[in-house]
């Protein structure tokens, strides 16, 4: 059986790497939009009902107005990329490590994870769904993106002239990203969020700093890495990395795509203090790679198949 699939907003940074990873798959049939359609209000509502599953690789404005485009008697199925509905009723988080498989498998209306919040969540939600951390702490995250975390338009400003080599941004304490962080993690309170860039192209670095001491119930650095680990075994996607010392965790200018996530624990010696680490690629588990994971599910494929994945 081939399924049609339409990506609406092809051209994108995230649209491409979507089409790339479906390339030479006989599953699928690409719907495509020349330049002068793929923006064209009736060329894409008849893509997106004509499919069986459209992908938004759109802004979240144009993601809205792409599912009001979709006839609810017809049977499109949609895995929205933007953060438009991350946290709406009727969509499933597409996460489905955290959510399970058959929920993604049978959703009609999938929601990709942020880059930055597949990071936090792949660490923090384990460890509040089994009591080891609390849900009422006042986390922070620190993170740090390559340039097509932003999409065209930074990727545009980080390879002109005169680019910066580092940019910090998020001083509003307002980024879009604050809310699913929270919902998913089942968190009480708003995590403390910096997100950064640096010039590199993709890959990413998500930091959550615990002062495990001042925490109820002990819980060490030790017993945090061994449930992170129990709770991923057996996953293609993630890899939980042991207690062997890392000097260093490097994002490389140019290196390949990838869509494996790692989740690192570090402690000190007594354990009371961890900084939780997770290194993923941004268009891949963070966006892209996360993208067809679902859609394998969703059609009842082999999940890993077509993602970039280290040899096992
Ligand atoms: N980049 C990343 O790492 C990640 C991105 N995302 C999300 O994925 C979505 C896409 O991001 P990204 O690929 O980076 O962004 P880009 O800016 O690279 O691509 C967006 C594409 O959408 C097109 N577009 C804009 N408005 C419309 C419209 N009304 N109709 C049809 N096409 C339209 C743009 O056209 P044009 O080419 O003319 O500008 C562009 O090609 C965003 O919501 C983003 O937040 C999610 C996770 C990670
Ligand atoms: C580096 C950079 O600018 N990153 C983007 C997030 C990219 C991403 O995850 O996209 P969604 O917002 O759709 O989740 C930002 O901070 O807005």
């Amino acid at each position: 059986m081939t399924h049609k699939i339409f990506i609406d907003g092809a051209a994108g940074t995230t649209g491409l790497e979507i089409a790339e990873r479906l390339e030479g798959r006989s599953e699928f049939v690409l719907l495509r939009l020349d330049d002068a359609q793929r923006k064209d209000t009736g060329a894409r509502r008849e893509a997106l009902n004509e499919a069986d599953i459209a992908i938004l690789c759109l802004p979240d404005d144009a993601a809205r107005e792409a599912v009001e485009l979709i006839d609810p008697a017809n049977g499109t199925r949609v895995i929205d990329a933007s953060s438009a509905h991350r946290t709406a009723e009727g969509w499933c988080y597409g996460f489905p490590e955290l959510v399970g498989r058959e929920r993604v498998s049978d959703a009609r209306r999938v929601s990709n994870p942020g880059c930055y919040p597949t990071g936090f969540l792949a660490l923090v939600a384990p460890l509040v769904r089994e009591g080891i951390l609390p849900a009422d702490w006042p986390y922070s995250v620190n993170a740090v993106s390559g340039y097509s975390g932003g999409g065209k338009a930074l990727i545009e400003r980080f390879e002109a002239d005169g680019a910066p080599a580092f940019r910090a941004y998020g001083y509003d304490l307002a980024h879009k990203h604050l809310p699913e962080m929270k919902t998913h993690a089942g968190l009480e309170h708003p995590v403390l969020f910096a997100p950064s860039v640096v010039s590199a192209f993709r890959g990413m670095i998500v930091e959550v700093p615990l002062h495990l001491g001042a925490m109820e119930g002990d819980p060490h650095a030790d017993s945090l890495r061994d449930t992170l680990a129990s709770f991923y075994e057996g996953s293609p996607v993630v890899t939980v990395h042991g207690k062997a010392p890392v000097g260093e965790l490097l994002l490389d200018r140019d290196t390949s795509p990838s869509d494996g996530l790692e989740l690192f624990v570090f402690g000190n010696e007594g354990g009371w203090n961890a900084r939780l680490v997770a290194r993923l690629d941004n268009l891949g588990k963070g966006a892209s790679g996360a993208a067809v994971q679902n859609l394998n599910l969703m059609c009842g494929l082999p999940e890993t198949a077509g993602l970039r994945l280290p040899s096992a």
